[in-house]
This record gives structure tokens, sequence and C-alpha cells, in this order.
């Protein structure tokens, strides 16, 4: 057996993850597929490059296939009918209730331990037409409830609206949102008589045996449904009694529900029509910050599904800068999952065009990204449209990994919307893989005085056009333009020096990124035929074809550098790419991780170079402020003077980044002469690490022996069970 069909993968899809490579699942796939399997929902946070795609997508594409495969069959069998369930006994429905509230087994009591919500749920029959009926429920915890009588439009908030009708602990009855003293309250091991009279319209309800009066009239609109016994609670506990056992306190006249006659009883059917596959309304919905992570996704579960035979799993990408008509037409022709960015997905499901009624996983990749870009109101508003239950009584799960759990927005979005999430937290605080070694050059424009006498060089952002800034001065802004120049030779210097023909280079902006590009195609076209600079650029300021056209040409080594911003290179996963460099560092700490993490993944060995200024840099900062965000804007004003400019203070990022990893990053002298030290020698960038003791390989040898004595210890005691069993029957 494969190893991910041990923990519950299809053999299809196991068959397929190995024909990958994927010999064994990582740790955070080992742990969330299980749980995603099982229904839960998922909060995952794993080291970069640790396989969280895979976590998600396979369990997702598992449970999306086998539904489809069921829904087909169900057709060929009930003419298009989903499966009914219907219950031969009264209980309370395990189907129409609100995903915190917990039903027993035998379906007669109920408990909710949120204590911020109300949660309810209505009983898996109701009557109609004629006759009077009772049930009992006993407060068996302290807590808030309400209980009575609901149609099937009603909230499961009851009394909220004018299709329910309840009566609540603190002696109110309510019903449409009308709250009205009634009766007295009431509290644990209290016993309350919910009495309705058919013939006459009426609701009322007694306290250990007392009748406290008519409650409601039902109005002969509400008389025409069938009523549920419904219950809400919050952070408490009742049990129910529908006539299978004796009442406590029975009234004359009524009978219990048990008995009511066939011809007035209405099953709470979850399945209240037929489920019907909606050709635009996806199974799952995938959201993902940018194209390039999108799209990757999507390749991967492309390359799940390979063995899936019928029925087959439509999946689509929806990102902007395709054909928003082509789009459409797919998603009218049927899809299952959809991979998507925020700016396309809101347009289309705004307009109608993709449904989201059949959605069962909601997933947010990379979601503190999303949330730091400013996503927090889609997401609201996707989730809110999301039913949370599906039309087959299967609960949406919701699924979000991130980078880090530890971050506030993340916990808070968490809290709010996730039903119960397991926290799939392998990570803790940020931490670099033990597969990426980086090191950090300092660039020195006091020491490495070559930028006085350089006769070609990188075309600068610009900053310092109107400064005194010329060779041999010592000013703050001719130190700083001659970081921007020498920052460029180095990585020149770098990529020669190591052989480097594969790497990402990271710019703090886009103007950065196409300065460099520029720079590396006019000194490659004087490297000859063999130009060792080939690169694209992969920033928001290109067209998304261009975009893709880069990203692929880089992926498909067409190309030997890719020039990117942060934004535009977040979570991007090229197999066994050994270099990243760092022209300057992030401001933001935890993208330093990011970043150096395209390195390294898939077990493979990577190198980080990150270049950083011993002098403040005077660097482009376009907030909200500037009209054109930085388009032909020449204000070199710094910000706190209304201006576009600040002072980027590198050395101060690098304290930030050390101290948050709780590391000193090794240093490297200008020459770039990399020490020697465990990775030196023993490693080939780009290539797979050599299996130290704790690999995943030599575990298996070395768990050998104690996994040998547990089995001896279990068969001998298999042997003494089955010894003392047949001599005790011989006996
Ligand atoms: N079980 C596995 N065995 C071998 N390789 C794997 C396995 N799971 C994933 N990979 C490979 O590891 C690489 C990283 O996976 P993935 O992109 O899912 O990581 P990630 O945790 O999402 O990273 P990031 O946080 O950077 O986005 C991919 O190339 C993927 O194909």
């Amino acid at each position: 057996m494969a190893a991910f069909e041990e923990f519950g993968v299809l053999p299809e899809i196991a068959k397929a993850v190995e024909e990958m490579e994927w010999m064994l699942p990582t740790d955070v796939q080992s742990e969330a597929i299980p749980l995603i399997l099982g229904g839960g929902d998922v909060l995952m946070a794993a080291e970069t490059g640790s396989g969280k795609t895979g976590a998600f997508c396979l369990p997702i594409l598992q449970i999306v296939w086998e539904t489809i495969k069921d829904l087909e069959q169900a057709k060929g069998e009930k003419g298009g009918t989903a499966p009914t369930k219907t219950s031969a006994t009264w209980e309370l429905s395990t189907s129409d209730r609100t995903p915190a509230l917990a039903v027993s087994a035998d379906g007669l009591v109920c408990q909710a331990r949120e204590f911020k919500e109300w949660h309810g749920c209505r009983a898996t029959k109701g009557v109609f037409n004629s006759g009077k009926y009772y049930y009992e429920a006993k407060i068996t915890d302290e807590g808030l409830c309400r209980v009575g009588w609901s149609t099937i439009q009603a909230s499961l908030d009851l009394g909220t609206d004018k299709f329910g009708f309840g009566f609540g602990g603190t002696g109110k009855k309510s019903n449409n949102k009308q709250f009205d003293n009634y009766g007295e309250s009431f509290g644990k091991n209290d016993v309350i008589g919910c009495k309705l009279d058919l013939d006459s319209g009426k609701i009322s309800f007694s306290k250990n045996g007392v009748d406290l009066g008519l409650a409601f009239t039902i109005s002969q609109q509400v008389q025409r449904s069938p009523l549920f016994p419904s219950v809400c609670l919050k952070n408490a506990e009742i049990t129910f009694n529908f006539g299978t056992k004796p009442f406590k306190y029975k009234p004359d006249g009524f009978k219990a529900l048990t008995e009511a006659d066939k011809s007035c009883i209405k099953n709470n059917d979850p399945v209240k029509a037929p489920l019907k596959k909606l050709n635009n309304a996806p199974q799952a919905l995938v959201i993902e910050p940018s194209r390039e992570l999108a799209e990757q996704t999507l390749q991967q579960i492309k390359k799940f599904q390979k063995y899936l035979e019928k029925p087959a799993v439509k999946e689509l990408l929806i990102i902007g800068g395709v054909n928003v008509k082509e789009q459409m037409a797919t998603i009218e022709s049927g899809v299952d999952i959809i991979v998507g960015t925020p700016g396309r997905l809101e347009d289309l499901i705004g307009g109608g065009y993709i449904s989201l009624a059949q959605c069962r996983f909601f997933v947010l990749d990379e979601a503190d990204g999303l949330l730091k870009q400013g996503y927090k109101n889609f997401i609201n508003n996707i989730h809110a449209q999301i039913p949370k239950f599906t039309p087959d009584g299967k609960r949406m799960q919701m699924i979000v990994c991130s980078a880090t759990l530890h971050d506030f927005e993340v916990k808070n979005m968490a809290e709010r919307l996730m039903h119960f999430p397991t926290w799939v937290d392998l990570k803790g605080e940020d931490a670099v893989p033990e597969t990426v070694h980086h090191v950090v050059v300092k660039v020195d424009p006091q020491l490495d005085t070559s930028w006085h006498s350089m006769k070609q060089h990188i075309q600068t952002d610009g900053v310092h056009r109107q400064d005194n800034i010329g060779p041999g001065k010592k000013s703050a802004e001719a130190l700083s333009e001659a970081v921007k120049v020498l920052k460029a030779e180095y990585a020149l210097k770098a990529i020669k020096k190591h052989n480097i023909d594969r790497a990402i280079i990271f710019c703090r902006t886009k103007l950065d990124c196409d300065n460099l590009e520029r720079y590396f195609k006019i000194i490659g076209r004087g490297a000859g035929r063999d130009n060792p600079f080939t690169c694209v650029c992969l920033h928001g300021d290109r067209k998304p074809a261009e975009r893709k056209s880069n990203y692929d040409a880089f992926k498909q080594g067409q190309v030997r550098f890719l020039i990117c911003t942060d934004v535009a290179a977040r979570g991007i996963d090229i197999g066994s790419l050994p270099f990243v460099m760092n022209l300057t560092l992030p401001d933001e700490k935890s993208n330093y991780v990011h970043r150096i993490g395209r390195v390294g993944r898939a077990d493979r060995m990577g190198l980080a170079i990150s270049f950083v200024s011993t002098v403040p840099e005077k660097v482009w900062f376009h907030g909200e402020w500037c009209a054109s965000r930085g388009r032909n804007c020449y204000n070199t004003e710094l910000t706190d003077r209304g201006g576009c400019c600040v002072w980027y203070n590198e050395p101060r990022y690098l304290a930030d980044i050390e101290d948050h990893l709780n590391i000193t990053i090794e240093q490297v002298s200008p020459d770039l002469e990399i020490p020697k030290n465990e990775f030196d020698g023993k490693v080939t960038y780009g290539a797979r690490r050599v299996a130290k003791g704790s690999d995943y390989k030599d575990h298996v040898s070395q768990m050998a022996p104690a996994v040998s004595e547990l089995s001896k210890l279990e068969s001998k005691a298999q042997l003494t069970y089955l010894k003392r069993h047949f001599l005790k029957s011989a006996a």
C-alpha cells in the first residue's frame, strides 16, 4: 500500500502522487489530510516549502470526486435525486441544526458550548393538519435556552422570525423577534411541556406540570405548514422526550408526538429538493493571493487526478488578464473546483456568474498575505454567501493556510469564520528550513570605493537625480546612490563566482526590478552567445500575459533569472531552485523567510544571499497620498514632509530579522567567498539533501528494532489471551 493510502487517500490519487516522486507525506500533509477527509476545518502553518498545497488539494480533490460519483450513481438509480435519509423515529435532526450544536447518538439530547452565539436545531419530524400534541424538554445543564415549535422556513435562532415560537429560560416568549414576558423563568432540572393545538391554532407551555397559559395564536399562513419541535441554546444542554418514554407531566387531551397519526406527520427531510448539480456552482473555491500561485495550485490538482477515471473533476483557473467571456463560458459548461485570485473572482461571483450554493470547501491559501493585501471584506463576503450546509447535508469546510498562525489578523479571522478549526501549527514562530543556507553580504560604499571609477553601472531609481553626488562625495545622498550601484555589481559578482545559472532576485520596488532587468540585458548583450545574465521580470506593473510568459520562461529554464517583488513571488514553487538573491532586505521580517524559502524546497538544498547596505539608502515610498502612486512622480521630499521618499535602514531591518528568527545570519565578505561550514562541500545547491540521522529514510531503519520488539510483545499478548480464553472454555 502506498504511503499516502495509509492516510485515507484514494489509491488512484496515491498512484499519481507516487509518480510525482512524493514517497511519504510531509508532516503537514500527514496531519492535515486525515483531518480534512474527516470533515473538519483546518488552520495550518508549516515551514515554507513543506507541502501545504498538497495537504489541502489532495483531500479536497478526493471528496469532490467522490461527491460527483455519488451524484452520478444516484442519477442512474433514482432519476436525478440524491439519496435521501429520513428518520423512522422522533429525534433531533443532525442535519437541520447549526454547526456548533451537538446532538447525542439517540437524538434526544442536545448541547451547545458556545458562549457568544445561539445554536439551534429542529426535530426530524413535524405535525400538521389537526390534533393536539405534546413533548417535554428537560433542562439538563445551566445556560440559556429557548424551546418551542417552528416551521421549516424558520431560522434556527428560535423566535426571531414569524415562523418560530419559543419560550426562553428568562421567562420570555418570543416570535418574530418580539420578546414578551410569559410564565416564569426556568433553569436546570426544570421540565418544560410544549403544547401545540392544531385544531384551535394555539401554542402554550408548562413548567414542571404547571400550565403557563396561552403563549401564541398561530396565523393561518403558518398553520398551513408543518410545525417541528425546535430548540436553541447558548452554552446549555436539554434532554427531550417526544413520547418514547412516559412523560413526567402529561396534560389531558394532548397526544405524544410519537402517537401522531401518519397522515399528520411530515418528515424534516434535509434534502428538501432533489440535489441537482448546477453547472456554475463549484464544490470547492480556493483563493490565492497571486496569479502565479493560483496557477501552481491548479497544476497540482491536475496532476493529482491523473488516474481518477470517470467522473472527471473539472477545475478552472479564475484570474485577471484572461478573457472573461471565455471564463464565463467554461463556468457555464460545468466546474467543480475553482482556484482563483480575489479581483476576478469578486467580479464573477458578484455578477452572479459563479454560484456558491453548492460550495463545500472554502480555502484561503497564504491567508496572511490575502489579509495584508486588504481582502478582509472580500473574504467575509464570500464566506457569508456560502451556505453552511450543502443541499445534501454536508457541512461547509473552511481551510486556511498561513505563513504563521501567530498573526492577529489571521487568528481573528479564524475565530470569526471557522468552525472549531484544528490548528496544524508545525511552525510556531517563523523559522528557516534546514535546507536553506542563507548568508548576508555587507555592501559598504565607504570601504568599497569601486563606484568612484565605474565606466558602466545600473541606472538607479533616480531618487538622487537632483543631489550633488559625484564620485568622491561623502554625503549621505552620495553613499546612498553608491550603494544602489554597488548592489547590482555584487549580484553580478555572485553570479560569476558561484556559477549561478538559475535564481530568483528580489528587489524592493517594481522600478528597481525594471532597472536591474535592463542592466542585466545590457551586460548580457556584451557577454556573447552564452549570455549568463538572461532574465525576466515579474511584478504587478507587467501585463498578466507578460507575467505568465515570463514566469513560464523562467520555469522552463529559457532564462536564468527571475527578477521580482515580494508580492509577485509569494509562494511560487520552482522545483529544485538553487539560489535566491535579495538586492534589498524586506522591511516586513516574515517576508524574509518567504523569500529565502523559494529555495530549499522539497528537500533540496538552496543558497540565499542578501546584500545589505551599511549606510542608509534613500528610496521611493509612494503611499495613498501620492496621486500617481509612483508613476512619473519626482517628489523626493521625505514622507513626513508630504513627499514620497524614506531613508531605508537596512542594518535595522537585518537586526529585526535576526531578532525575529533568533539567529545571527552568517556574514560573507564582499569577495563572496562562502566560508567552509556544514553546508559547503557537502551539498550541491538545487540537489536533494544528503540524508542525515533524522531524515525519513533513515528514520525507518532506526525505528525497525523498536517496531520488531513491539510486534513480538503484541503477538505474545495475543497468545496469552487466546490460551486463557480457550483453557477457560475447555474447563
Ligand atoms: N510529500 C511530498 N514529497 C515530496 N515532495 C513534496 C511533497 N509534498 C510537496 N512536495 C513538493 O515540495 C514543494 C513545496 O510544496 P508546496 O508548494 O506545497 O509548499 P508550501 O508549504 O505551500 O510552501 P510556501 O509556504 O512557500 O507556499 C513542491 O515542489 C512540491 O511538489
